[in-house]
């Protein structure tokens, strides 16, 4: 019989640091040396975390499901997924779902018989925003399903990490702490700046089932810019270029289109339990051949105000060239990266998104005063 692969299940709010964890635990797993491979599950159509991994190793195989949640729309495609990056001989395998995917079904998925022989859970893990946890709780109390999404990435990992404490208070931290306890008291629990955790308990099962010498790889370098992005908060370092997803796959002559808006209720199977039910994700490509002015596109989205949960992409800037834009929790940050990206774009996670003065906003960054 084929020995089982072990998997490793990241889940999470929106922007609450699932993959700059991923990004830990891809270098950790690799200087050990193993083999890991990923899952990426992304609401939008372009995989922006699967490019940030691809970039910073490319050693590592990154199979992408986009525009929906591996926990309902998607579902379907799961095992496909992980039976090519199996495929691949892989030592572990990291999913990372949305930040809107309860891991629930997830789970129930990876026990089904197509998967069960080859696959084991190792770990189930949960990110928490340690600032916006409650804000996040009050704000969806009275969507059922959302709350269930919330509740559920809890109570269904034995590892949580309340991250982003050094931009809550130290009360407001034990608060969450005390919240999440209500919910799950048996799990692993760590606070952690940027997802800086204890990265040797979590994978020490894994060293366990693998025969390490049987498949060496190459360790990389500790002064790589992977090393320098995760050891150090937000980086500035340059990285290697690769290839994006699907870059210029589609070409339009506008300069705004609000191409895809994906609402997570439309995509459910009605017999299935919801993962959420308010929030959609909307994409805006950079088609203009005019240059996209940063200032203007920084003012539009922190105008959105808490309708914008969520924003990441890359833009095409006429003074810094590609830059990585992430933006959660009303902070906007820019990092540098070598991406050779022709079209810029970004996509939108929120709630009552208006696209049509979001789509008016957009082309205002382009038109040179
Ligand atoms: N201040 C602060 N920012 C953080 C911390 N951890 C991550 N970030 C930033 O938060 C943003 C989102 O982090 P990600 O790791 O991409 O979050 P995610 O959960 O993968 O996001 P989605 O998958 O898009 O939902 C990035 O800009 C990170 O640099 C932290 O502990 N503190």
């Amino acid at each position: 019989m084929m020995n089982k692969v072990p998997v490793i299940l990241i889940s999470g709010f929106l922007g609450s640091g699932k993959t700059t964890l991923l990004l830990r635990l891809l270098a950790h797993t690799r200087q050990l040396p193993l083999r890991p491979a990923v899952l990426m599950n992304e609401m939008g159509e372009y995989d922006v975390d699967g490019a940030i991994i691809s970039e910073e190793m490319p050693d590592v195989s990154v199979e992408g499901l986009l525009e929906g949640c591996i926990c309902c729309s998607k579902r379907n495609e799961l095992a496909g997924a992980l039976h090519t990056l199996l495929s691949q001989e892989p030592d572990l395998i990291f999913m990372e779902t949305t930040g809107v995917a309860n891991p629930e079904q997830v789970l129930e998925e990876l026990r089904s018989p197509l998967l069960a022989d080859r696959l084991y859970l190792v770990h189930s893990i949960s990110v928490v925003d340690a600032k916006l946890f409650h804000e996040y709780n009050s704000r969806f109390t009275a969507d059922k399903e959302l709350v269930r999404t919330l509740h559920g990435q809890l109570r269904n990992a034995d590892f949580i990490v309340v991250n982003k404490t050094d931009a809550a208070s130290t009360r407001e931290v034990t608060k969450v702490i005390k919240s999440i306890r209500k919910l799950n008291d048996t799990a692993k629990l760590q606070t952690a700046e940027y997802s800086r955790v204890d990265l040797e308990p979590l994978l020490e099962p894994v060293l366990a089932s693998v025969s390490v010498a049987a498949k060496p790889v190459q360790v990389p370098q500790p002064e790589s810019a992977q090393a320098q992005r995760t050891d150090a908060a937000p980086s500035s370092a340059p990285i290697s270029a690769k290839s994006i997803g699907r870059p210029g796959s589609i070409s339009r002559s506008t300069a705004f289109k609000v191409i895809s808006a994906h609402s997570h209720s439309h995509n459910h199977d009605a017999n299935q339990p919801h993962s959420f039910s308010r929030l959609e994700s909307l994409t805006l490509h950079q088609y203009s051949p005019q240059p996209l002015e940063k200032q203007r596109l920084e003012s539009f989205l922190t105008g959105l105000g808490s309708s914008l949960l969520r924003a990441k992409g890359y833009c095409v800037l006429p003074h810094e060239g590609t830059m990585l834009l992430q933006y959660s929790g009303s902070h906007l940050e820019w990092q540098p990266t070598a991406l050779p990206v022709s079209q810029g774009y970004v996509t939108l996670i929120g709630e009552h998104l208006d696209k049509a003065s979001i789509a008016d906003q957009w082309e205002q960054c382009f038109i040179s005063l």
